[in-house]
């Protein structure tokens, strides 16, 4: 390991843009669908990475719907959720902030409780084994209509004390963010964060939408709102944090390579940029490798590695004491890197 990848493997970070479903690598697709007698249409697990190649967000989602599918039980859920810790760990995350898409699973069957009640061991399991803590995302997925929206922020209900905030994703173009205005304005009486992808695919306009109509607290991606001056001043002023994927980018070709990436763009205008993986599975890597694709495509210094895992805590939900701690730590290792 050089002295780069030594420094961003030890360096304190938060990781805030995750979906915990595209963690599912392929080894663990073929165990799932074997021990729940569930038929994948692959072979192999190299036939199944030959299938991981997007020209768009859509054909990706299409793959990863479709892979969700061996997922049935809580264990399954525990399961996936420990081994993304476990590889986060390693990567130095100290907290996570993980995205669930429980229509994904409610659609097939899969009772919301089984979902949460397996991710939430999984997590409870990770802060005790790894030190890793972590909060909960709900996600709606934003190609179905609001009422199924509704219908799953009734079925969370029960789990609502264990979950941070709500979040939008999926098929972003064609859906922008007006369609949950009203899903959204009662999640915030439920006293949920709001999160919401906008400006991966999507235009700046969908970025102002998720600002003036979802009230989110942080945006996922937001790379589009570069289009936009105007926007940008708004989330630099606000200290708007952003929660980036650069290997995603480049997979999902919004971004056409990784040396052309403007991460440290995002930084010079004053926006809160963070590092984020995505769906790891799919795209490439975990967050170790996300860093360390912009640090060389990019050619970022220590301090610009250390100012964006800084990002990652200030924009993250927790208290203002963890915050602190976990900056200073981030603060001790840049000194003893100098
Ligand atoms: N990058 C992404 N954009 C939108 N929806 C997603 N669901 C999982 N990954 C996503
Ligand atoms: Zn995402």
């Amino acid at each position: 390991m050089d002295d780069l990848d030594a420094f961003i493997a030890g360096l304190p970070k938060a990781e805030l843009h995750l979906h915990i479903e595209g963690s599912l690598e392929p080894e663990q697709m073929f165990e799932f669908a074997r021990r729940n007698g569930v038929a994948i249409p692959f072979d192999t697990v190299e036939a199944v990475r030959a299938a991981y190649a997007f020209s768009n967000l859509q054909d990706f989602l299409d793959i990863y719907y479709a892979g969700a599918a061996v997922l049935r039980t809580e264990a399954d859920f525990r399961d996936l959720a420990l081994a993304y810790f476990e590889r986060a760990a390693a990567d130095g995350v100290r907290h996570a902030e993980i995205f669930f898409d429980p229509q994904t699973h409610t659609h097939r069957g899969i009772a919301f409780g089984t979902v949460a009640e397996g991710l939430l061991a999984g997590m409870a399991e990770a802060e005790t084994r790894l030190g890793v803590t972590s909060q909960l995302i709900l996600c709606f997925l934003r190609h179905l209509d609001e009422a199924d929206a509704f219908k799953t922020l009734a079925e969370a209900e029960p789990w609502l004390d264990r979950i941070a905030g709500i979040g939008l994703d999926s098929s972003e173009l064609g859906h922008p963010p007006s369609k949950f205005a009203r899903v959204f304005s009662a999640a915030v009486e439920k006293g949920l964060k709001r999160v919401a992808h906008a400006g991966e695919e999507g235009p700046a306009a969908y970025v102002h939408e998720a600002l003036d109509l979802l009230g989110i607290d942080r945006l996922d991606h937001g790379n589009r709102s570069l289009d936009d001056p105007v926007l940008v001043t708004r989330l630099a002023r606000t200290g708007m944090t952003l929660t980036v994927c650069p290997l995603s980018n480049v997979k999902l070709c919004n971004v056409p390579a990784i040396d052309a990436h403007p991460i440290d763009r995002m930084l010079a205008l004053g926006l809160r940029a963070t590092v984020n993986s995505d769906d790891p599975a799919y795209f490439g890597g975990y967050i170790g490798e996300n860093y360390r694709a912009v640090a060389r495509g990019r050619g970022l210094d220590k301090g610009q590695l250390a100012m964006l895992a800084r990002n990652s805590f200030l924009g993250s939900f927790l208290p203002d004491d963890a915050v602190a701690t976990h900056c200073a730590a981030i603060d001790a290792w840049l000194a003893e890197a100098a």
